[in-house]
């Protein structure tokens, strides 16, 4: 089990990340992410043994760092996967997963494993940038480390290449069974991936769950926005139901909400019907994105909406629509603002 406990980074007098705490089991796979200067690469490299921590320890297994005993990176036994894969162009694919390496036994696993089998051979520059990351995770597991710490591994690739790619490095990562630490600048890759999600906000840990409880109940406003499409609509909180102007939900307070307060509505949680003059509000803009279409709707007391429906759905930007709450699950309520 990896353990961090209060860990603080300084630059200068300027603190970057703020007590940080936190535990992964052995196959743990923890997503990171937070706007950008939020302190995930300083985090990585902290761990990593790259940069001096100012406070707090890290444990695992057999080694333990603090500020004051702090544990060079070659004793660590950390793997780290980068986005730009930093393999050796000279070298062959089996060559750059054999590096320094003991018994080879684990490199044919890992090149098998990885489908990489047709391309020992070949030499870096020939293969696509999914195939490089396959050969740089291959190389990292291949090493046996205790630990992994990935840094945007998929951000130089195009989309259709991520969706696989994730997959498949969240299968080697569980095989391996070692934990990991993952950082990410999309939203879909940390909830569909990790295990768990952790959301940094200038240097602390705002919220540090399933993906499935950091989107439905977020701890924060921003973490309900970092994480996607967000609208907060006014309403009364009664007897565990929310009643908006836009029809009623069950409610979870946050921060023991209560009385007047605010229901955190995702772009699914609300149908959109086409209403002539009616209806109760108007289109501010929409968005194509082939088999849904994202609509911004302004209600009649100025709030707006975001709400996604099937691509079949058209509403002119101008044009008046009709909005209700469809959701059966309960939705996030926080004090009004
Ligand atoms: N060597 C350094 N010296 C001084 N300040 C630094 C140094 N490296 C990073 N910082 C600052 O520390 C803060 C955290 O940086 P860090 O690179 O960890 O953020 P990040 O979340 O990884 O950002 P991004 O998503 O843009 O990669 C930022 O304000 C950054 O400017």
């Amino acid at each position: 089990m990896l353990s961090v406990h209060n860990l603080s980074v300084d630059y200068g007098s300027t603190r970057v990340v703020d007590k940080l705490n936190l535990a992964l089991a052995d196959d743990e796979i923890l997503m990171l992410v937070g706007p950008t200067g939020c302190g995930k690469t300083t985090i990585l490299q902290a761990l990593a043994g790259l940069i001096p921590i100012s406070e707090g320890e890290i444990t695992l297994g057999a080694w333990r760092a603090s500020a004051k005993k702090p544990v060079p990176p070659e004793k660590r036994n950390v793997g780290m996967v980068f986005q730009d894969f930093a393999l050796f162009p000279h070298l062959t694919v089996q060559q750059n997963v054999c590096f320094r390496l003991k018994d080879t036994a684990l490199a044919d696993h890992w090149i098998d494993l990885l489908g990489l089998s047709a391309l020992r051979h070949a030499k870096p520059a020939t293969l696509s940038g999914g195939q490089k990351q396959r050969v740089a995770l291959a190389r990292t597991l291949a090493h046996e480390p205790v630990f992994i710490l990935l840094d945007e591994p998929l951000s130089n690739l195009d989309a259709a290449l991520k969706d696989n790619l994730r997959w498949e490095i969240r299968h080697a990562l569980k095989t391996a069974g070692v934990p990991a630490l993952w950082v990410t600048h999309d939203q879909e890759e940390a909830l569909s991936v990790g295990d768990r999600v952790g959301i940094l906000n200038g240097g602390k840990l705002e919220q540090l769950d399933t993906p499935e409880t950091c989107f439905c109940e977020p701890a924060s406003r921003f973490v309900a926005r970092f994480l996607g499409e967000a609208s907060f609509i006014p309403g009364k909180l009664e007897q565990g139901r929310v009643v908006t102007a836009i029809g009623d939900a069950p409610g979870t307070p946050v921060d023991g909400a209560t009385g007047e307060v605010d229901l955190l509505l995702r772009p699914d949680d609300v149908a959109l019907t086409p209403a002539g003059a009616a209806g109760n509000g108007a289109v501010t803009w929409a968005r194509y994105e082939g088999g849904t279409r994202l609509f911004a709707v302004n209600l009649d007391d100025g709030t707006q909406v975001k709400v996604r429906v099937s691509h079949e759905v058209r509403a002119e930007p101008g044009s008046r629509v009709q909005l209700k709450v469809i959701t059966t699950h309960p939705l996030a309520v926080f004090n009004r603002e």
